[in-house]
């Protein structure tokens, strides 16, 4: 098929790479000249796994296009994917859709045949109903019809999610339309992921309830790390027990600092209002209370690594592990780790971040912050070390801690993710110390924590 993605961020680009590894032509439109040229050299503007060997393959054979004409896309495609962003307004609770009404406004007049657009963007309930009307204001011929395809990718897999999602939900209302949605996918569709065909109010609860469960399901989690270290009990062999039952389950119940990234805390945020205005009251109460407890990881956090240091942070230099959301993205949308680091500078800390593929990111959009080029550059002097955002190459190299002993001043790590292996930091003389879980010392482990002190 002929097709265009409108809006080539984190999820359109990845997005416009796995249509054309499915076999289709397509013209990527984005706004942003300098990632529009980016992408369009095969270069890409942000780091995600396996995106740019597809990205250069596709750009490379001439499948993949991407321009800045929205005009180009109009006279080129059968079917035109919205993939812009539907950030938060000022208030908070509700979605800014400016870019999605602008590009259909623009978009539709300029359409001469019939064809389907296709919203992948994340929406409140009750949005394609008020899309729609754009379309039917503006049309200029028959037969565009609009579908709702909400986007279930996490980012650091966007490949992997787009080509062989868990399922592909499409809100639709005409057969055309149904038979578009079956040919663009017909691939993923051949080897046996289920379509779920059903209406568009149905498929905006369905993204709305996906993203709010895996936040009350990281928040469940969190609260229980709370009550964990009330008790001196073990919040990860906690998560790993129940999740073994296959009702509870293990994915999305690892504690921490918090959900974050340019999803879940909008999306949840978003849903829980207009549940509200909707008359649930019961769910937005639900959602409410999980919100809060992801507002006080922070917080958590900050107390934590004070009590590992014993004592107050004014002055103190921090080997600060970490930037982005999440391991395995250099997105910084509502990062937690950045949020750690502010909350600690606030203390008087002395952070110097270290982030595997976010320095430059956090050089640009907050040039207050110190940063580091190399990891070596962050652990000299300090006298605590926070891993603050879970890369690999902080919990499971078994060198790091060594490394870290030979630079650092302290011994002391705060693991804010739960995710370190603590026996080579124990061996090396490191004290390791985690949300929800008794500290552990290097010589007197397993004696409790305060008999350490
Ligand atoms: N990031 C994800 O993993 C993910 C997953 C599922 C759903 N979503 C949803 O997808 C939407 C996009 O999210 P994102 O993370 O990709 O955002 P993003 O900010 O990374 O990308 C949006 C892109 O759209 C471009 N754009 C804006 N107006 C445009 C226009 N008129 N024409 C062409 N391009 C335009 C912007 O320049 C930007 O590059 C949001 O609604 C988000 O909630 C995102
Ligand atoms: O057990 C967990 C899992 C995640 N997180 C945190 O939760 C946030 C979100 O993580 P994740 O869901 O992996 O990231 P996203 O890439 O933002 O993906 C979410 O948001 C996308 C945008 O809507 C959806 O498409 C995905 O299905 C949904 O997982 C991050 O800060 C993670 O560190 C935890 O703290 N504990």
């Amino acid at each position: 098929m002929r097709v265009s993605v409108i809006g080539c961020g984190h999820l359109g680009a990845p997005h416009a790479v796995a249509m054309a590894e499915l076999g289709h032509e397509v013209i990527g439109v984005e706004l942003d000249a300098d990632k529009c040229r980016a992408l369009s050299t095969g270069a890409a503007p942000f780091y995600e796994a396996e995106f740019p060997e597809l990205l250069a393959k596709h750009v490379g054979s001439g499948r993949l296009r991407f321009t800045t004409d929205l005009a180009r896309a109009a006279e080129f495609a059968e079917l035109h994917f919205l993939a812009v962003g539907t950030p938060l307004r000022e208030d908070g609770r509700t979605y800014d859709t400016r870019y999605l009404t602008g590009v259909l406004e623009s978009l539709v007049p300029m359409l001469r045949e019939p064809c389907t657009i296709v919203g992948k963007s994340t929406i409140t309930i009750g949005t394609v109903a008020a899309l729609q009307q754009i379309i039917d204001a503006r049309a200029e011929t028959d037969g565009i019809d609009l579908v709702w395809n909400p986007e279930f990718l996490r980012e650091g897999h966007a490949i992997q999610d787009s080509l062989s999602p868990d399922r592909i939900v499409v809100g639709l209302s005409s057969t055309a339309a149904q038979k578009a949605m079956e040919e663009v996918y017909a691939p993923i569709l051949a080897r046996g992921v289920e379509m779920i065909v059903t209406t568009p109010a149905t498929a905006e609860m369905i993204k709305s309830a996906a993203n709010s469960f895996l936040c009350v399901k990281i928040s469940y989690i969190n609260a229980l790390a709370e009550a964990c270290g009330l008790i001196d009990a073990d919040v990860n062999a906690v998560a790993h027990a129940i999740g073994i039952d296959e009702r509870i389950g293990h994915a999305g119940m690892r504690p921490g600092i918090g959900y974050g990234g340019g999803c879940l805390p909008k999306d949840i945020a978003a849903f829980s209002h207009r549940l509200g205005q909707l008359g649930a009251g019961r769910a937005q109460a639900l959602l409410e209370s999980v919100q809060d407890i992801n507002s006080a990881r922070v917080a958590g956090a900050v107390d934590l690594i004070e009590q590992a240091y014993g004592g107050l942070l004014a002055g103190v230099p921090v080997a600060f592990l970490g930037a982005s959301f999440k391991a395995g993205t250099s997105d910084l949308r509502y990062s937690p780790a950045l949020a750690l680091a502010d909350r600690l500078t606030a203390h008087g800390a002395r952070p110097v971040i270290y982030d595997p593929q976010a320095v430059a990111g956090v050089r640009q959009l907050r040039p207050d912050l110190i940063c580091a080029d190399v990891v070596e550059g962050a652990l000299t002097g300090a006298e605590v070390v926070v891993i603050a955002t879970e890369w690999p190459q902080f919990t499971r190299d078994a060198k790091l801690p060594a490394k870290a002993g030979a630079l650092a001043r302290g011994r002391v790590l705060v693991d804010v993710r739960n995710a370190v292996e603590a026996d080579p930091w124990l061996a090396n003389g490191w004290h390791v110390w985690q949300l929800g879980r008794p500290a552990q010392h290097p010589e007197c482990d397993p004696v409790p924590a305060s008999a350490c002190r």
